[in-house]
């Protein structure tokens, strides 16, 4: 089986870069190809070369995942992870969070693999999660947000930004092709794992294996509502408050009067006025924790070496 490894240097706020040297060394020890990446999108390309049943590394955090994923969708071939982004939530997703990155490539190069439910929305893959609106808007209000603000301060600098003028869309929700709400719509998120943002659990109850994406739509809420709900979105005690909905689907369709932002793992879509996520049921091949911890089977046999 071929082996290869696709290093982002630009991920984990310029540590991965530090460590690429190493990484691209240590990977190639272990008899894998090792790939730097040169810009945007590079990932994706490098990862549809890899050939058929091929186990192919990210290496930095979810938009490295979101893009090395998109080129392996739909095939064979097999993804692992060395998380060491700012956002891991599709290493978290797996269990696979804390692991010295050595160790974490060893694993990634050479652990049992498994199956996990592959996420489309408008035909595009994703792995951890969706967002729609609110959440997809402070993502693009950050990038745009003064260059000396870094990490947390920028998020909240577009987190604030965006409240200031927030003027919620009106939308309709259709689950498995049912309406389910219709009316002004702050967001909602289409997860396969628990969180998304680098550890916010907005669906604790996710399960990245039932062959369902679950749902939380958050209804019309007022900016003090927002502020209010904040806390106990990070402590993930949000799902009883009553302008959220919490449910579960194979299939989601928003609809809007106008374009509206989104993000799949973290990675912001081309922006439509009309949204259509669905699950493929254990569709991706990976390598998590699952398949190696003794006592559980794997969803997949591994692939002889
Ligand atoms: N060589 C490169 N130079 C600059 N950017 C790159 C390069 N290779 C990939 N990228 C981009 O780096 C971005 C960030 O990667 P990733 O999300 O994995 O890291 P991160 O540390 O979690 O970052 P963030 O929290 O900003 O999303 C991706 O959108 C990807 O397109």
């Amino acid at each position: 089986m071929e082996r290869w490894v696709i290093v982002n240097p630009a991920a984990g706020r310029g540590r991965v870069g530090r460590l690429s040297g190493a990484i691209l060394k240590a990977a190639r020890e272990r008899g894998a190809r090792a790939f730097l990446t040169e810009g945007p999108g590079h990932a994706t390309e490098i990862a549809r070369e890899a050939p058929e049943g091929a186990r192919v590394v990210a290496v930095g955090g979810d938009g490295t995942v979101h893009e090395v994923l998109k080129g392996l969708a739909g095939t064979g071939k097999v993804l692992g992870v060395v998380p060491i982004g700012s956002g891991n939530d599709f290493a978290r997703m797996l269990g696979l969070r804390g692991l010295p990155w050595r160790e974490a490539l060893e694993h990634a190069l050479f652990a049992p693999e498994e199956a996990v439910d592959l996420g489309l929305v408008n035909g595009e893959a994703f792995g951890a999660f969706l967002g729609i609106g609110f959440d997809a808007l402070v993502a693009k209000r950050a990038l745009a947000a003064p260059s000396f603000l870094r990490g947390m301060p920028r998020y909240l600098y577009a987190l604030f930004s965006v409240l200031k003028d927030l003027r919620l869309p009106e939308g309709r929700v259709l689950v498995d092709g049912e309406e389910v709400y219709r009316g002004r719509l702050l967001l909602l998120a289409a997860m396969n794992g628990p969180a998304y943002g680098g550890g916010i659990p907005i669906a604790p109850m996710a399960d990245p294996r039932d062959g369902l994406l679950s749902l939380v739509l958050a209804r019309e809420l007022s900016r003090l509502g927002v502020v209010l709900i904040l806390p106990r979105l990070l402590l993930g005690r949000h799902l009883g408050h009553p302008q959220i909905l919490f449910l579960a689907g194979r299939e989601v369709a928003v609809e809007f009067p106008h374009p509206v932002p989104a993000h799949a793992d973290g990675e912001l879509l081309p922006e439509a006025s009309r949204y259509r996520a669905e699950v493929k049921p254990l569709g991706l091949k990976v390598v998590g924790r699952r398949a190696s911890v003794r006592g559980e089977n794997p969803a997949v046999s591994p692939a002889p070496a």
